[in-house]
């Protein structure tokens, strides 16, 4: 669990840290207090672009009319299950648009995947209120993220297979000359392994994440039948044999080359699949549900993420963004109790505080404004930083 962080000239604070108990951590402050900063900052402890999706130049701190921000810094002191202490810490260390953020584990520089061995932030964010109405992309991007969490190498097969494709498009649509034959066969056939291994581990985690919400058909969040759209996928499901989709894609991807060209898009393959979910009570899709009903079955979805990720041995940690006010009252109790019970640590932001008033005595509350962070004692904040535009 992550017992202190440490941000520097990350968004808008400018240096702030703050001691962090277990259990339920409470962000609560005005509009553009920096709560959500504050959540993608540990969001960053994870491979990848974080609850933004956003670019490492865009995290340093501007001032206004700064167009160019400062390296930043985000460091945070874990103490594992076995009581030896870690020290994570990522950031970048000259700006520049080739700004890289690189990751540090107990001083050294490591791989930014070797973060797995340690944490695994889970996040849900206002965006994910319409997840299931959503650009099809944008949900199984959602859904790629849940499967890499337990399954750590399906990130890298899922870029192979994306830089391939990338690669295959550029040789169909060249104008210039026919693309050589032999080198679409080999992207083809890195697209065919690639992504026959990643419907595999899709649909392995589809299962897992479907008995995880099966077993908690006792909560009071509603329930998501799940399934996985796309040929790929569907046979992984069926229980075909990885050989068999590698060579259906192989063959699928071929046929789709004269369609692929006169398009100028990829229109055949696993980056083209869907997650599908019905709201079972209801027995319709979710797309048709409220951004109330989506926010809850996407809360129920990431419950049964934590819930299946509490048995690996790095810890999740669970991000929420203004979750609790989109829920009702007892929903939000469940939510409040069920981290509890998994003895999760969770991150919450809200506006209000009273609208963690379940929690009061229960959780560490934080408040947060100006870029700085104060939480009472014993646990002190060190906001030194001012956020150099509005706060709402
Ligand atoms: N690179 C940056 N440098 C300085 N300030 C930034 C940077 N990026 C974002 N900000 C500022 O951070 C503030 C937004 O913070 P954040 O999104 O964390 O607010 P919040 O507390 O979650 O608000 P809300 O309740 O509205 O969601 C804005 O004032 C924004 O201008």
């Amino acid at each position: 669990m992550i017992r202190s962080l440490a941000l520097t000239d990350f968004r808008s604070y400018a240096s702030a840290s703050l001691p962090v108990s277990g259990g339920a951590v409470v962000l609560h402050g005005p509009n553009g207090a920096g709560k959500t900063n504050l959540l993608e900052a540990i969001s960053l402890l994870t491979p990848g672009k974080g609850l933004r999706g956003a670019t490492a130049a865009e995290m340093g701190r501007r001032e206004p009319g700064e167009a160019v921000g400062r390296p930043w810094a985000v460091a945070a002191t874990l103490r594992g299950a076995d009581g030896d202490e870690v020290r994570l810490g990522t950031g970048v260390q000259t700006m520049g648009p080739s700004a890289r953020r690189i990751v540090r584990i107990d001083g050294e520089t490591a791989p930014p995947g070797r973060l797995l061995d340690h944490l695994r932030p889970v996040w849900a964010t206002p965006e994910q209120d319409r997840l299931f109405s959503d650009a099809r992309a944008e949900r199984l991007r959602f859904f790629d993220r849940l499967v890499f969490a337990a399954h750590p190498d399906h990130a890298a097969v899922v870029s192979t297979y994306e830089k391939a494709l990338r690669e295959r498009l550029r040789l169909l649509t060249d104008d210039t000359r026919p693309p050589d034959p032999l080198w679409l066969d080999a992207l083809e056939a890195r697209l065919a392994e690639s992504g026959a291994r990643a419907a595999v581990a899709r649909a392995l985690a589809l299962q897992e994440l479907q008995a995880g919400i099966d077993a908690r058909a006792d909560r009071p969040f509603p329930q998501a039948d799940l399934g996985l759209a796309g040929p790929a996928e569907e046979m992984a499901t069926a229980g075909a044999d990885e050989a068999d989709i590698v060579e259906a894609l192989g063959e699928g991807l071929m046929r789709a080359r004269p369609r692929d060209a006169a398009a100028g898009r990829s229109l055949f393959g696993p980056h083209r699949s869907d997650l599908t979910a019905l709201h079972r009570e209801k027995n319709r899709p979710a797309a048709e549900g409220s951004s109330g009903e989506q926010k809850a079955l996407v809360l129920n979805l990431i419950l049964a993420q934590v819930t299946r990720l509490a048995e690996q041995p790095a810890q999740p940690i669970l991000l929420l963004d203004e979750a609790p006010a989109h829920l009702d009252e007892a929903r939000r109790a469940a939510l409040f109790d069920e981290i509890e019970a998994l003895k999760l640590q969770a991150f919450m932001t809200g506006t209000e505080r009273p609208l963690f008033a379940a929690l009061e005595g229960r959780a560490q509350f934080v408040a947060v404004e100006g870029g700085g962070l104060s939480s009472p004692s014993p646990l002190v904040g060190e906001g030194g930083g001012r956020s150099p535009t509005d706060e709402g």
